[in-house]
């Protein structure tokens, strides 16, 4: 069976026909455009034709998968898309991100090195489009296309707010930057003033942004820190984020606000 073609305009990059996991039996048409993963399911044959569409502004990254364990021939890829959704607890908007991972087969081939091959071209070149790196169907898409992972400096006051951004952190946080394959070092404050310490004697070149996982407060510590060091005129230039942890969060939710 032959899906129909996604919409016009819409050069299809790569297309191919795998398996799900871990939903045995079923078969998918994938078709990758520069803007959206269109997925088709071929088994069990769908009464409409029906397509799912994953904008990829919605996805965060792409990973091969192995199975080691056993003497499987298949290789897997799964894509991480955060979806806008209806929240359950109504909160601000009504919607929030919220993970919808899918992983494919790929088994087209007998061996598991050409399968695998498969299953790393797609990966590369879904997160080659993630990022803006320009691809087209005669481009040779190979991991060498792709930029050095960037390197995040994550610190986190583990007794702001309610004292759950730890918690928070480990199940929300840190799985995402995996999946979008940005290293990170994270740094758990100990007192007053220790983040501002830190951040004047880090070697700014090492890092691509520097993110406080708390409240408006060591936030603060961290500009301030980057303004007090001799070479602050350069180090002001790095990227800073705020992942709001604390009580009040003022200041990310002005963000948020004036953001829309
Ligand atoms: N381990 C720690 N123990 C005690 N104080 C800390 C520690 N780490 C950081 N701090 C201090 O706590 C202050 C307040 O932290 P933060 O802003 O993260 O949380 P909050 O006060 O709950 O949130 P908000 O500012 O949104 O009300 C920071 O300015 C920092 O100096």
């Amino acid at each position: 069976m032959s899906p129909s073609p996604p919409p016009l305009g819409a050069e299809t990059l790569l297309h191919g026909e795998f398996g799900a996991y871990p939903s045995k039996g079923s078969r998918y048409a994938l078709s990758l455009t520069r803007t959206a993963l269109h997925i088709q399911r071929l088994v069990p044959k769908p009464e409409t034709d029906q397509r799912t569409v994953v904008p990829l502004a919605e996805v965060v990254g792409c990973h091969t998968l192995h199975n080691r364990t056993s003497a499987d021939r298949a290789a897997y890829f799964s894509v991480y898309a955060y979806p806008l959704k209806k929240r359950k607890v109504a909160v601000g908007s009504g919607r929030g991100r919220q993970r919808a991972a899918r992983t494919f087969q790929v088994d087209g081939a007998d061996d598991y090195e050409k399968n695998q091959a498969v299953a790393e071209k797609w990966a590369t070149a879904i997160k080659c489009l993630v990022l803006g790196i320009p691809i087209s169907s005669d481009t040779d898409i190979t991991p060498s296309l792709l930029p050095r992972p960037p390197r995040l400096l994550l610190l986190l006051n583990p007794f702001g707010g309610r004292g759950l951004a730890l918690q928070w952190c480990q199940t929300h946080v840190l799985p995402m930057i995996t999946e979008a394959d940005i290293s990170f070092n994270l740094i758990q404050t100990e007192r007053p003033n220790h983040a501002r310490e830190l951040v004047k004697g880090i070697n700014v070149a090492e890092w691509d942004g520097i993110v406080a996982i708390s409240g408006d407060g060591l936030l603060y510590e961290v500009l301030n820190g980057l303004m007090e060091r001799p070479d602050w005129e350069q180090a002001i230039k790095m990227p800073v984020g705020i992942l709001p942890s604390g009580s009040g969060n003022a200041l990310a939710g002005a963000i948020n606000c004036n953001a829309g």
